[in-house]
């Protein structure tokens, strides 16, 4: 509503604004009676919104406190996932920390989203669901079924019950024929998949708040099926009936099963299994295990990342970085020593919170940085430095400080500064107008500043092929003072260290000898330049193969429909590829990194 104009957003227009401050100073003034208020009542006004700097000044300035509601951090996360995750006793802290380590930056919602998918997956694949003949049998009213998992959000376990079951209990609803449920569902997929009939899929709602339940039931129209007077009710993945359930269950069930409350004597307690069994309900156990909750964060963390920009831990591992041996060491001191040994670094020490790698283009500083975050277990927050830089002033600063308040968020975490140069050139040397640049550098250093007191599990990696233009206030100890040249693999010895790991999902025939296609390649080839021999040498055998089918596409057919069908890249592949590909780097061009270098150990930098 008070949003700031300047940045092109909706709503916030000056006389609005001026209104609604109006009513909040007279609302909080002593004695003023506001019509529906109380006279004898001072009236309390709280305002949310989602980031603070998107409410104008005015309006903000209204209020004289500020509450920031953060995202839970470790320990937090843990308190919510024992409560969230439906587990076996003896497993139960293992997977729950587990959980935790992998769902920085998430969250409530999201935890909650997680610990509903997880333990749906998990009665899914235990096959606890019973069917519509199953409940007959057991003397169960299988005429409308609804599952609840923790009873959180019922759209997702409806996404997830196996289509055989559901369909036998959409059938046997009444009164739910073509026209009065829009929805069909999807036969030839094994989960359930809601679609309008004109083919859409329904947008998916995540939102499981008491206001949004209804949007729930508005976005998924088989859900049709909870409405009243619907009273029995097959709960999955719920183990413990004592669970208290959280107030937004007991809406939901108010608003979805009203025969049925009050289901337990004592609140929002479900009662005992016993009770739920003569009422007609059925109980599904559905302990999740740690495999249930890494399928469930598979489906979840693109949709958070989407949502809260949360980082990720990549997929990139030491084996694919090929060589660079010195680098690695470097890089595992700066972050494996004080993630193993907090107790040391507690100790009052500064410790270091970063390192820049530099080198010329292409030789694996991003892949570096990106195998370190998933060899420790981190996540990995990757931004370019251009990236950060805005026309509009005080934005760029801005975004600086939100991209290390989302690496706190997400801590342990590593941030990763490609091409550091353009975001912290040397201050006074810009020529920018009013020092703009001058400013983004002195929030930048702030930033880093704040890191290294905090004794935060946040690692900052910057990279960068020019170092020299780097603001050198940035390379001060305790900031990014460690210095890694990451170089050309010039040798043979390591340009087969990179082949290899470049080559090591290939399948390879048996002549293949990547010794003598690395006696063969230029010396100023890069890790990229390898990167493209082993893409091009894969694009060859692809051709070959084609060639040797000749017209036959049926052959062709059949070898992509054998199950274990992969191409087979052999040594005459590589050397083909070899023989049109040229360096990327120019002798003077490495010359120039080779000077930098020099200049740095040097210590001129
Ligand atoms: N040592 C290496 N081992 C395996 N692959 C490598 C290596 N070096 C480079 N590559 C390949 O080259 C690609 C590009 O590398 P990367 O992006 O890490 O280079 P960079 O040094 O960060 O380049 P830039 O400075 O242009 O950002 C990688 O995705 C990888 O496939």
């Amino acid at each position: 509503m008070g949003a700031q104009t300047d940045q092109g957003q909706k709503g916030g227009s000056p006389a609005f604004v001026s209104a609604l401050r109006n009513c909040i100073a007279s609302g909080c003034n002593k004695g003023s009676v506001q019509p529906g208020m109380r006279p004898d009542r001072k009236s309390t006004i709280l305002m949310a919104s989602c980031t603070e700097d998107s409410v104008g000044g005015p309006l903000r300035r209204c209020f004289t406190h500020e509450l920031k509601v953060e995202p839970p951090d470790a320990a937090g996360r843990n308190l919510m996932l024992q409560s969230y995750l439906n587990c076996q006793e003896d497993t139960k802290d293992h997977v729950v920390s587990h959980a935790v380590s992998q769902t920085a930056g998430f969250v409530p919602r999201d935890l909650k989203a997680l610990a509903t998918i997880a333990s749906t997956i998990a009665a899914v694949e235990s096959d606890l669901l019973p069917q519509v003949d199953d409940l007959q049998a057991r003397g169960l009213n299988s005429e409308k079924v609804l599952t609840i998992s923790q009873g959180y959000d019922a759209q997702l376990n409806f996404s997830e019950v196996p289509t055989a079951s559901f369909k036998a209990c959409s059938a046997a609803c009444p009164g739910e024929g073509e026209a009065d449920d829009p929805a069909h569902f999807d036969a030839s997929n094994s989960h359930l998949s809601a679609r309008h009939p004109d083919g859409t899929v329904p947008a998916p709602s995540w939102d499981t708040g008491e206001g949004s339940s209804s949007s729930v039931w508005r976005h998924v129209p088989g859900m049709s099926c909870l409405e009243p007077p619907c009273r029995h009710a097959v709960m999955v993945g719920q183990g413990n009936l004592h669970t208290p359930v959280p107030p937004v269950t007991a809406s939901l069930r108010r608003k979805t099963l009203p025969d049925a409350v009050p289901m337990g004597s004592s609140g929002h307690s479900m009662g005992s299994e016993q009770e739920a069994a003569a009422m007609g309900i059925a109980v599904v156990h559905g302990y999740t295990e740690q495999h249930h909750v890494d399928k469930a964060l598979e489906r979840i963390r693109e949709h958070v990342a989407l949502e809260v920009g949360a980082p990720k831990i990549p997929d990139v591992s030491w084996e694919d970085v090929g060589g660079l041996e010195e680098a690695k060491k470097a890089i595992l001191d700066t972050v494996e020593l004080p993630l193993k040994h907090r107790e040391l670094f507690s100790s009052g020490l500064r410790r270091r919170s970063g390192a820049l790698l530099y080198g010329p283009p292409g030789v694996g500083k991003t892949l570096l940085a990106k195998a370190i975050a998933t060899e420790c277990s981190i996540n990995f927050l990757s931004v370019k430095g251009p990236e950060l830089l805005n026309m509009y002033i005080g934005e760029s600063e801005r975004l600086v400080r939100e991209t290390f308040a989302r690496a706190r968020r997400a801590r342990p975490c590593v941030v990763f500064f490609d091409e550091l140069d353009a975001l912290a050139p040397s201050r006074g040397a810009a020529g920018d107008s009013g020092g703009v640049m001058d400013r983004v550098v002195s929030q930048f250093l702030a930033e880093l500043d704040g890191m290294t007191d905090d004794n935060t599990d946040i690692f900052i990696f910057g990279a960068t092929n020019r170092p020299d233009l780097i603001d050198p206030a940035v390379l001060r100890p305790g900031r990014m003072d460690t210095l890694v040249y990451v170089g050309l693999p010039q040798d043979p010895g390591s340009k087969l260290k990179v082949l290899q790991a470049l080559t090591r999902k290939f399948r390879l025939a048996v002549d293949v000898d990547l010794s003598v296609v690395a006696e063969a390649c230029p010396a100023r080839f890069t890790g990229a330049d390898l990167y493209a021999l082993c893409a091009d040498a894969w694009m060859v055998a692809m051709k070959r193969v084609i060639e040797e089918a000749g017209d036959s596409q049926q052959r062709l057919f059949e070898l992509g429909e054998l199950p274990d069908f992969s191409l087979e890249v052999c040594q005459t592949d590589l050397l083909d590829a070899l023989s049109n590909l040229q360096p990327s780097l120019s002798e003077a061009q490495i010359e120039e990194y080779e000077a930098i270098r020099r200049k740095h150990e040097a210590g001129g930098g």
